[in-house]
């Protein structure tokens, strides 16, 4: 794999669709739940069997969002289950290999690692053994293994399943899809500041998710003092970027809650967590509208706040034996772990 300034992720090996007539359908259905989310339901329902379940850790931004997603769309048809933060050489441990509070057993195999369940679905797989991971229960194989797929998947796929007021939701609306598009360049390309100052809000955008989201990555990666000072002054162009462009705003994009809002606030509230500590990119505050936009995210939906697991998120971070900074130990803090609006 590619190394760059000591970090650079591997791309996404599984990218299938959940869709109507294709090999992963969204397969209708009894319900048996029992579930409130289900209390809208009149006798004789249609709806997606329990076929898809989710691997997630909470301390991987990059899998909190389809947890959030999930939640948004009120898909509880779909499992999730959780591994421990404490990742290993193996990768992540289930419950039965590391019982760290919160975590859980796999319910489907009683796998030890996530790496069983990709030498389940491929005995020849090569890679790493990455979550957020969509599994198809009734195939025994993984659907998807990229977290923007299934992020778009879990806004549309089940929509002729849900309640009108669901269905409705659109977090990819058409208006918006250009300029959310650009965000996800991200996603694959090493973008960082040392590109020309953008031309565009849009490209501005697209500018700022790299350098965030992976620019905080190569701080915290970075061996030697060149590397991190190279990659630290453009995370914090990013952020006064951001500043700016959430002045006066409530939302990243348009006037409403969209994916882009989605993926920034999973990188942004681990920021909170660890990032100013753990990576050495320390603050250069205030960096006061991102931190109210991040409050309201946390405090007025709670498919942001219910997916946020702050000991895992730094347990996750602390245990990484790659970073260069030693912890013994996961430190406390800090209280309140988002300030109240
Ligand atoms: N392309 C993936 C990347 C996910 C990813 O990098 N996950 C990390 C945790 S945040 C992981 O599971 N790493 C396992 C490992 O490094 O062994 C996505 O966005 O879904």
């Amino acid at each position: 794999m590619e190394k760059t300034n000591g970090y650079k992720r591997a791309p996404s090996r599984f990218r299938n669709v959940i869709e109507e007539g294709g090999r992963f359908p969204p397969e209708i259905g009894m319900c048996f739940c029992s579930s409130d989310a289900f209390a809208w339901l009149k006798p004789g329902p249609a709806l997606p069997q329990d076929r898809y379940h989710l691997y997630v850790s909470y301390a991987c931004p990059w899998a909190s969002r389809t947890l959030i997603m999930r939640k948004l769309k009120g898909l509880d048809f779909i499992g999730v289950t959780i591994v421990s933060p404490r990742i290993g050489p193996d990768g992540w441990p289930f419950a039965t290999l590391d019982d760290y509070p919160g975590a859980e057993p796999d319910p489907l195999y009683n796998s030890r690692l996530v790496k069983d369940l990709y030498l389940r679905a491929d005995p020849e797989y090569v890679g790493k053994y990455t979550v957020p991971l969509l599994w198809d229960k009734k195939q025994h194989t993984i659907v998807n293994n990229e977290s923007a797929d299934i992020v778009r998947m879990f806004n549309y796929a089940f929509n002729s399943y849900l309640p009108a007021h669901k269905a409705a939701l659109d977090y990819y609306p058409p208006e918006l899809r250009g300029e959310i598009d650009s965000l996800e360049a991200w996603m694959y390309d090493d973008i960082n500041s040392a590109h020309a100052p953008p031309a565009s809000r849009t490209e501005a955008l697209t500018l700022i998710r790299g350098s965030v989201t992976d620019g905080v990555y190569k701080v915290g990666f970075a061996t030697t003092f060149s590397q991190y000072r190279d990659a630290l002054l453009p995370l914090f162009d990013a952020l006064d970027r951001i500043e700016k462009m959430l002045s006066g705003k409530v939302y990243l994009v348009g006037n409403r809650l969209t994916e882009a809002d989605i993926r920034l606030y999973v990188t942004m509230v681990s920021r909170t967590a660890f990032y100013l500590v753990r990576v050495s990119a320390l603050t250069r505050g205030p960096f006061g509208m991102s931190d109210r936009w991040l409050r309201r995210l946390y405090w007025k939906h709670d498919a942001f706040q219910s997916t946020t697991d702050f000991q895992h998120i730094k347990t996750g971070y602390y245990s990484l034996k790659t970073m260069r900074t030693a912890s013994p130990f996961v430190p406390i803090g800090p209280v309140p772990h988002i300030e109240p609006l």
